[in-house]
């Protein structure tokens, strides 16, 4: 293939496939001219800059909304990502394009669309976005997850497939994982993550029971989001107020704990080994709750947890699946079309972990401890997430690119050909576009 624009901005459940596709393109032919289109959010530039050695630019565009002054601002700036998209592709002329769904999408796609050139669009969750939606006509291929259907787009023009995974993201051997991230091995890991913007609601939830947990022998690693907290350390003395019967939670109020805090969250060695519920108690062991606003090494933290409070966004799901780290999601109310509900009962249905409404969090801590200290619980869960695993998406989309591609270039080339040959009354031109 010539050259790939992948047009991913605007999260990081956009992002983290688009760059996971250019991985797999640069491995296949490290030749290949790859543009990975962001939006100019600080999420992506965040995300964005640990990837050095790809080629990111930033376009115009904003979110669709139909409040009238945010409404004409989208229009204006869609206006001008077209015109961005329009020079780019001139000038760039790759084989194919490929959208990972969300505005930054709309004016590739339509440039793409005008020019000729084949155009792909990937949509993550089980409720195709308005992206997906409405472009999903003018593209000459739409991935869908499995089961997932799109009334508006022809059957032949669909194919099913998982979300690709970044490289990096693999199950890594959870002692030295606990290592790296200033946790002890010996020790549960609770890690709550809510996706790539952070979520209110779980970093509250997790100050609030970052001291019940530690009572338990829980360490805590919470990823805020950027803008929702500082880097933190907490210190937190391992106290059963009321030892808990073999295999169950204790929900025994405990007090306010002895606890110092420090700012970095990797600096001071793993406290001492002794699982709470053998010892419940081993009067100087500390437990940890590390915060932070943003984490650089995903692969890292989810093979660390032995279980995450976690968003339902897609990306954090194949993740989740990838590493079979098992999961309690608390879906995102207020989503469009009500997504991270689809997304979390097809998780929850296919037996990687279990659903908690967020209007439902009195029963979240009683659902991570009786979840996170049983190990056959555990075992099973991570069982169905191998299951699960769907490895093979980056490449069954590379593949398909390229037989797009190679159909688009065949005919074109045909085109030409007969347009030189036969008389131009009886031929008519190459309709862009014509490989769909
Ligand atoms: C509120 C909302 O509508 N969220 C949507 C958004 O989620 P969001 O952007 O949160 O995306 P996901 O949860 O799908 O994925 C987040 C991605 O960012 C990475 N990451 C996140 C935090 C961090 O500190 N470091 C890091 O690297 C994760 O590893 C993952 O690759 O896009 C997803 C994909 O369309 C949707 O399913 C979500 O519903």
């Amino acid at each position: 293939m010539d050259g790939i624009v992948i047009s991913c901005g605007g999260t990081g459940g956009h992002l983290a496939p688009g760059i996971a596709l250019a991985e797999a393109v640069q491995a296949r032919d490290s030749r290949t001219r790859i543009t990975l289109l962001i939006s100019q959010k600080k999420i992506d530039s965040r995300l964005s800059g640990k990837y050095p050695h790809l080629h990111f630019l930033a376009v115009p565009g904003l979110g669709f909304s139909w409040r009238p002054l945010r409404f004409f601002r989208c229009a204006v700036s869609q206006l001008k990502g077209l015109l961005f998209c329009l020079k780019l592709l001139l000038r760039e002329r790759p084989a194919v394009v490929v959208g990972f769904g969300g505005f930054t999408s709309a004016g590739v796609t339509l440039a793409a669309r005008l020019l000729g050139i084949p155009v792909a669009l990937h949509e993550a969750n089980r409720v195709p976005g308005l992206a997906v939606r409405t472009l999903g006509r003018l593209a000459t291929r739409v991935y869908l997850p499995e089961g997932v259907r799109l009334p508006a787009v022809r059957a032949p023009r669909i194919r099913h497939v998982g979300l690709p995974v970044r490289r990096e993201i693999v199950d890594h051997p959870r002692s030295a994982a606990c290592e790296r991230l200033g946790l002890n091995p010996k020790r549960r890991v609770l890690a709550v993550f809510g996706g790539s913007q952070g979520a209110g609601p779980l970093n509250d939830w997790a100050h609030e029971h970052l001291a019940a947990l530690a009572a338990e022998g829980v360490q805590l690693y919470c990823v805020s989001g950027p803008g929702k907290g500082e880097a933190q350390v907490r210190e937190l003395p391992l106290r059963a107020a009321k030892p808990a019967p073999e295999g169950m939670a204790s929900d025994a109020p405990v007090g306010p704990p002895a606890e110092s805090t420090a700012a970095a969250p990797n600096a001071a060695p793993a406290p001492a080994p002794t699982p709470a519920r053998e010892t419940p108690n081993a009067p100087s062991e500390t437990i940890r709750a590390i915060f932070v606003p943003f984490c650089d090494d995903v692969a890292t933290l989810l093979s660390a947890a032995d279980l995450v409070v976690s968003r339902a966004g897609a990306g954090t799901i194949a993740e989740l699946i990838r590493c079979g780290t098992p999961a309690i999601l608390v879906p995102y109310p207020h989503a469009a079309d009500d997504h991270q509900r689809a997304n979390a009962s097809f998780f929850e249905r296919q037996g990687g972990g279990v659903v908690v409404e967020q209007g439902d969090f009195s029963r979240l801590k009683r659902e991570v401890l009786d979840t996170i200290f049983n190990d056959w619980l555990l075992n099973q869960l991570r069982s169905n997430l191998r299951r699960m695993d769907r490895s093979h998406a980056a490449d069954f989309i590379l593949d398909d690119l390229e037989r797009l591609s190679a159909e688009s270039a065949a005919a074109k080339s045909a085109g030409s050909v007969s347009a030189r040959f036969a008389t131009p009354a009886l031929t008519p031109p190459p309709r862009a576009g014509s490989a769909q």
